[in-house]
């Protein structure tokens, strides 16, 4: 478990990480969102003492880091894929940090099996790809069997086949009962992957809890129809006041606050065939979007909210 309390960073005049308090349960996957800038990098440096807060603290199952005599055993981290010494063999790499945590050789080889590195565990790291050395820094977060696992941007350089390894891998590692925190830009990813999720945006927390709740509370399930006799639905939806919108130049509608049992029986006594009538759920992205819209530091227009708009008020009307 990990317990961040009052967490602040402060660089001279900007409040990088704003009396931040989260925690993250063992047994887990925990999603670390936010947008660009919004304080995920500070905040994971200083959970693992690279960084000084300017106030609050961070305990790791109960202990804090500045405690831990040797860290790899109770925290394994990935921070930034890349580093690497040239010269050295992934497993020399790997023997190098074991060495001075303490831990034994014949762990460096099960590790290196762990992240499907065996076959190359003698060849310089200098070569690797970006996917390899994503690899090479799990294996070294995996070297001390450590209880708590934090992965920044984990997938970043993997192919599909490597992304679905890490979900693989991350999943295995909750149902351990570790506790995995592990930030990502990759929403759609992260909706498969994270039980759990901690949003902060401009350093302050916006959101701890289960991603299903998140997704819940920001957006509204809709049923898609397509049906022949469109105009027919859509004025026995307007004589309901039911709220939609036309999509797919006119030959389907979005239909809200009605479930997809109603819209049928609506149709069938409307006489209307359908050929489609499909539920659907919003997305961790649009929960991201409408929840974290006042947080971000960047904000580009958005072609599709005008579209989107211009399509509601004609539906409307
Ligand atoms: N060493 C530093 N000196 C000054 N400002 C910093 C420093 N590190 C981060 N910041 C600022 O702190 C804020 C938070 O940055 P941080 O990198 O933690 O955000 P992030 O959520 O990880 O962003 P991204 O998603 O883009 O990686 C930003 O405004 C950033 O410019």
């Amino acid at each position: 478990m990990i317990e961040a309390r009052g967490l602040t960073k402060r660089y001279g005049s900007t409040l990088a990480v704003d009396d931040l308090s989260f925690t993250v349960n063992a047994g887990r996957i925990t999603g670390f969102l936010g947008p660009n800038g919004a304080g995920k990098s500070t905040t994971m440096r200083m959970m693992l003492g690279l960084d000084n807060p300017t106030s609050g603290q961070v305990r790791f199952d109960g202990r804090y880091y500045r405690d831990l005599e040797q860290p790899l055993h109770t925290v394994g981290a990935l921070l930034e894929a890349g580093w690497r010494h040239p010269g050295r063999s992934a497993r020399n790499h790997l023997r190098w940090i074991a060495a001075s945590n303490g831990i034994p050789d014949s762990r460096v080889d099960e590790v290196l099996d762990v992240v499907g590195l065996t076959s190359v565990a003698t060849k310089r790291a200098g070569g690797f790809s970006l996917g390899m050395l994503q690899r090479l820094g799990i294996a070294s977060a995996l070297l001390g069997d450590p209880q708590v696992l934090l992965f920044d941007e984990p997938v970043n350089g993997l192919d599909p086949e490597g992304i679905h390894w890490i979900r693989q891998l991350m999943h295995a590692l909750a149902e351990q009962g570790r506790t995995v925190f592990v930030s990502s830009h990759l929403l759609s990813e992260m909706a498969q992957t994270a039980q759990d999720l901690v949003v902060i945006g401009k350093g302050k927390l916006i959101y701890q809890g289960t991603t299903e709740d998140f997704v819940e509370r920001a957006t509204e399930d809709r049923v898609r129809v397509r049906s022949p006799h469109l105009p027919v639905l859509r004025e026995a939806l307007e004589r309901a006041g039911t709220v939609f919108t036309a999509i797919e130049d006119d030959s389907a509608l979005d239909v809200s606050g009605m479930s997809s049992d109603q819209l049928g029986e609506l149709a069938f006594t409307e006489g209307a065939t359908l050929h489609e009538l499909s539920p659907h759920r919003g997305s961790l992205e649009q929960a991201f979007m409408q929840l974290t819209g006042d947080s971000v530091e960047y904000a580009a227009h958005d072609p599709g909210t005008a579209t989107a708009a211009a399509n509601e008020a004609q539906a409307q009307s």
